[in-house]
């Protein structure tokens, strides 16, 4: 299906207003305001924090199915040719939330608007804060989703890489388990030409650094995966000061949490060996984790044997990523699947240039509207 105007207008609009993790109150508003303008009849809205549920009444309810749409945004200052650009500067949707968001309006809309209503109850999740600090985890615990719990639950993440067409997924692991990293080192400043009496955290950080760089090369097992990404590094204030503190801010990925354990033991040594080598302090922060994205295997392979079928989409049956998701939670309590949107544009997640095929919002809401339908009437 084409992409109908409507709904990129509403991209669009989503675009110019990113926010962070648990601030999303214009994001939160826009939606409100929009589901405001659907029929109400078999509508029910509960806010919680700046996140959305809506249930759409089913003729039987015997189950409730659920669909995710995360609604945060990332600190990247926009560099893209669009005439739309972010309005909040140093802020981007750059991890297709705001596709997403769209595309769990445009289901919505379907079903609200649907002559008759399916026999199961539907659940349309907007979540807030999935870059982080992870909004997935105390939604779920919430009152307000507990008592509308579904059954089973599914939700999709663009990927810059696949042609507009293409769906991506398998049964069992899809995204890794993920741990943010926070390491603060405290050491002795002092002037530029002084260096043996001072202790200076830029070069702790940099040895550090790469050092961190050999658990994956030395620590890991090379048939596991793991990925350390070290993505931010402050240290010091002046060009002729030896810097008293550095903080280095990454992220760690890894297909188990066994390998997790074992690449935050490992860097516990590393950090203690800086502060013998440098004669300083550190500190260590794992942030937020989430846990890996695990497709329930009997209902991914039906979904993918439906696409086989019905042809909505081009089914392509991709490996695991080191990409982290917090609806990872919701699948850990909940059966269903994520997958990958073909949204072909050539640069990647997380990068400023991204401008992800707005053609991908209507084959995600042709193939999942009919997917619903056809699971809604008990399958
Ligand atoms: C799909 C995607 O890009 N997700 C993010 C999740 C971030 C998890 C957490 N804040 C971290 O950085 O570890 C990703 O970076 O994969």
């Amino acid at each position: 299906m084409a992409t109908p105007a409507k709904y990129i207008d509403i991209r669009r609009s989503l675009h110019r207003i990113p926010e962070p993790g648990f601030a999303e109150f214009k994001t939160q508003q826009f939606l409100l305001d929009y589901i405001a303008t659907l029929p109400q009849e078999r509508l029910e809205i509960k806010t919680w924090r700046t996140g959305i549920l809506v249930k759409v009444k089913g003729s039987v309810g015997a189950r409730t199915l659920g669909y995710r749409a995360d609604m945060d945004a990332l600190p990247i200052q926009e560099d893209t040719s669009y005439e739309f650009q972010s309005t909040h500067p140093g802020w981007m949707h750059a991890c297709g939330h705001d596709v997403h968001m769209t595309i769990g309006l445009g289901i919505l809309t379907h079903f609200a608007q649907r002559d008759e209503p399916v026999a199961d109850h539907l659940l349309f999740v907007f979540q807030p804060a999935e870059e982080g600090p992870g909004g997935a985890l105390p939604m779920l615990a919430a009152e307000e989703f507990q008592a509308w719990r579904p059954d089973l639950i599914f939700g999709l993440h663009i990927a810059p890489e696949y042609p507009v067409g293409t769906i991506a997924t398998r049964p069992g692991i899809l995204f890794a388990n993920t741990s943010e990293l926070f390491i603060d080192l405290i050491g002795k400043g002092g002037h530029a030409a002084f260096p043996h009496q001072a202790n200076d955290m830029v070069v702790a950080a940099a040895h550090l650094t790469a050092q961190l760089q050999s658990i994956i090369s030395r620590n890991v097992n090379p048939l596991d995966s793991a990925v350390i990404t070290v993505g931010k590094i402050e240290a010091g204030t002046k060009q002729n000061i030896i810097a008293e503190r550095a903080r280095l801010e990454g992220t760690i990925r890894t297909l188990s949490m066994d390998s997790m354990h074992k690449v935050k033991g490992r860097i516990e040594a590393l950090v203690k060996g800086i502060e013998a080598g440098f004669e300083c302090r550190a500190e260590i922060d794992y942030g937020a984790n989430y846990c890996q994205v695990y497709n329930h295997d009997e209902i991914t392979r039906e979904f993918m044997n439906w696409l086989k079928e019905t042809q909505v989409a081009r089914l392509h049956e991709c490996t695991e990523a080191m990409t982290g998701e917090d609806f990872g939670y919701f699948l850990a309590e909940i059966p269903g699947f994520m997958f990958w949107l073909g949204a072909d544009t050539p640069y990647g997640l997380h990068h400023a240039k991204i401008e992800p095929s707005e053609e991908a919002i209507g084959v995600a809401i042709d193939t999942m509207t009919r997917y619903l339908e056809w699971k809604a009437a008990g399958r």
